[in-house]
């Protein structure tokens, strides 16, 4: 279970979260849309340890992550960056051990390769792959490789951040099914940002909608399509006129 609450962050006098609260029950996948700058990533980051709110808490399973060690909370947790992020100089199977392989979940070597294999094999990569370079890869399998990386130490909590950014609406769908079971079949608490609404629909249990630094909307995916809001409903169908005031 994740909570945030009344969370502020503000750069100089950009004032991104203005007060966020939201609240992801245990095992859930949450989906977080909203405009370009709105602070999605910046919420990411808050709860990774990487931005420092000026005000509010974030609770895991109850516990305020900001007045704790960030290192317990780390061990538990995958992440799926934008772009991949992978180690261009490392094989594959290392860049999906990475974790397995140094602090506090190291392992044998061995057994990290095996690990690593095992969840190449999950994403649909066979053991060909494993000690292949990241750039020897289509952009699809080196995102089927980040995914095998975020849940190589079975994370409880999972973030992913636009992850089908690039890929073709096929690639996207695969990468969409495979998120969707592999946080059904973990158990995972998931938090997703994305633009694309063909991924919300495929991850998401409930979505929440930032609009100028608060979550505008929050409910579940089946409720997304006729929550009446104004907001929402131009986002959803990415309509240029509307609420949402918009540069041309
Ligand atoms: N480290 C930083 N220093 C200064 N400003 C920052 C920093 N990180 C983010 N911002 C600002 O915070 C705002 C929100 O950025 P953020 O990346 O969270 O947006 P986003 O909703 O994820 O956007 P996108 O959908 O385009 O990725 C932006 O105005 C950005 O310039």
């Amino acid at each position: 279970m994740i909570e945030l609450a009344d969370l502020y962050k503000s750069f100089g006098s950009n004032d991104v979260l203005r007060g966020v609260d939201l609240f992801v029950p245990k095992g859930q996948s949450m989906v977080v849309i909203g405009g370009s700058g709105t602070g999605k990533s910046v919420l990411l980051k808050s709860v990774l340890g990487l931005v420092t709110p000026d005000a509010g808490t974030i609770k895991v399973d109850g516990t305020n992550i900001l007045e704790q060690p960030r290192d317990a909370f780390l061990a538990r947790f995958g992440m799926l960056f934008q772009g991949g992020a992978l180690f261009d100089s490392m094989p594959v199977w290392q860049n999906v051990a990475f974790r397995l392989m140094r602090g506090e979940l190291k392992r044998p070597k061995a057994e990290a390769r095996e690990i690593a294999i095992e969840k190449l094999r999950r994403v649909g990569l066979g053991p060909d792959v494993a000690d292949r370079l990241p750039a020897e890869l289509s952009g699809g399998m080196q995102k089927r490789v980040s995914l095998a990386r975020a849940i190589a130490a079975n994370p409880e909590i999972i973030f992913f951040d636009e992850p089908t950014t690039g890929l073709d609406p096929i690639m996207s769908g695969v990468i969409n099914d495979l998120i969707r079971e592999i946080v059904t079949e973990m158990g995972a608490t998931a938090i997703t940002i994305t633009h694309d609404m063909t991924s919300v629909r495929a991850i998401a249990d409930r979505v929440a909608m930032l609009h100028r630094g608060k979550v505008r909307w929050e409910g579940a995916i089946g409720e997304l399509d006729d929550c009446g809001d104004p907001y929402v409903d131009q986002f959803i169908h990415g309509r240029p006129t509307g609420p949402i005031e918009t540069l041309r």
